[in-house]
């Protein structure tokens, strides 16, 4: 249960950390639409792990099969299904979690409520099942592209250090050239240097990462529980070590005036806009045709090897642990592929359900 998003598009998530495989099947995706491994394999790059000094050091080349769905190098209407073996597993790191659940790792929820529970690299509930949201992600993104839909994610926040650059085209070239994937360069010196500290302290650090999609036209979202904000807040509120989710101004309305914030229209070209996008490009849970915006808010890394409290469920006594193997000093950097696969899962789903692209045949 639970491992299904999208109505029209929709994504079933598979597989575990520590398994043969992980995955996802996508189903709904139209007919004609040019696509080879090649396009999944480039956004798994940018998520697989041990590329840099700010990512967990497993090394695993994340390599993408696909299973069904493609005829003579388009999509036939039917499921697709992208495969990626594991290969690089060092289960015997976890033998310390069988009846000790990590400190604000999903260990403990998990372990209640299944019982029979892989602990071997937190099974299901690891980062790394991720994978999944991108091999969707990069279809969805295909899609959108069609219709110039575009979307860019970049760190904008590593514990109190911020990015200032927010350009769009900017921030797509920037985030291409650095390790924490941050659109402004002067920041992600700063942030790697934070994060490389607390990966020497035997801590880590959370952080904001920030999506635009630019391009939706005006109409997207259904009312009253399917707007288009309610989900979006859904489907990223999903991804591991996210706690918090805003749209345009997110918390910052609670401290506004209207006069301050409201989005003002004005006509160009015979098109509508506005002069400001406080609303980050949804109003009444609908598209209002302006850039789509969200912000997360990611937890820092719970496995850490600074020592912790915790307790031995078997003997029911407490004890301390100290976490070793290989776990991110920082979420964020590999965050950002995976925020903007899971914006454009949502926003496929809702153009497909909107009439803008057709369900079953690209080319009608
Ligand atoms: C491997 C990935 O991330 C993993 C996420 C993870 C966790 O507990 O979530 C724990 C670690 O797993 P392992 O101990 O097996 O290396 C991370 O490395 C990945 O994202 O590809």
């Amino acid at each position: 249960m639970g491992n299904t998003i999208g109505k029209m598009f929709s994504v079933t998530s598979f597989g575990s950390s520590h398994g043969k495989a992980v995955g996802a099947v996508i189903d709904g995706c139209p007919a004609n639409l040019e696509l080879s491994p090649e396009d999944i394999q480039k956004e798994l790059d940018k998520r697989k792990p041990g590329t840099s000094g700010v990512t967990t050091p497993r090394k695993e080349e994340d390599k993408v099969q696909i299973l069904s769905g493609i005829f003579e190098g388009k999509t036939d209407g039917t499921p697709i299904t992208g495969i990626v073996y594991n290969n690089n597993q060092h289960s015997k790191d976890y033998s310390m979690f069988k009846n000790t659940p990590r400190p604000s790792h999903g260990d403990y929820g998990w372990m209640s409520k299944y019982g029979n529970y892989d602990y071997n690299g937190g099974g299901r509930g690891s980062g790394r099942i991720t994978i999944g949201h991108v091999i969707a992600g990069a279809i969805a993104k295909k899609l959108l592209k069609t219709k110039n839909i575009e979307i860019v994610s970049q760190v904008v926040q590593i514990g109190d250090i911020m990015a200032h650059s927010n350009d769009f085209d900017t921030v797509k070239e920037n985030v291409e050239k650095n390790s924490v994937r941050c659109g402004d360069l002067e920041a992600a010196k700063a942030m790697e240097e934070l994060i490389l500290a607390k990966k020497q302290e035997g801590d880590s650090i959370g952080g904001i990462v920030e999506t635009v999609a630019v391009g939706v036209p005006a109409g997207l979202g259904e009312p009253v529980f399917e707007r288009l904000d309610g989900d979006l807040a859904r489907i990223l509120m999903n991804i591991n070590a996210v706690k918090g989710v805003e749209i345009g101004f997110g918390f910052d309305v609670a401290t506004s005036s209207a006069s301050e914030i409201n989005d003002e229209y004005y006509i160009e070209d015979n098109e509508i806009y506005t002069s400001t996008n406080s609303s980050g490009g949804i109003i009444g849970g609908i598209s209002n045709g302006m850039p789509i915006i969200s912000r997360i808010a990611v937890k820092p890394t719970p496995s850490i090897s600074k020592c912790q409290k915790t307790v031995n469920l078997e003997k029911m006594e407490a004890k301390e642990i100290s976490i070793q193997g290989r776990h991110d000093p920082c979420i964020c950097p590999r965050a950002t592929i995976v925020a903007q696969s899971s914006v454009a899962i949502v926003l496929a789903d809702h153009m497909i359900r909107s009439g803008y692209i057709h369900p079953s045949n690209l080319e009608i």
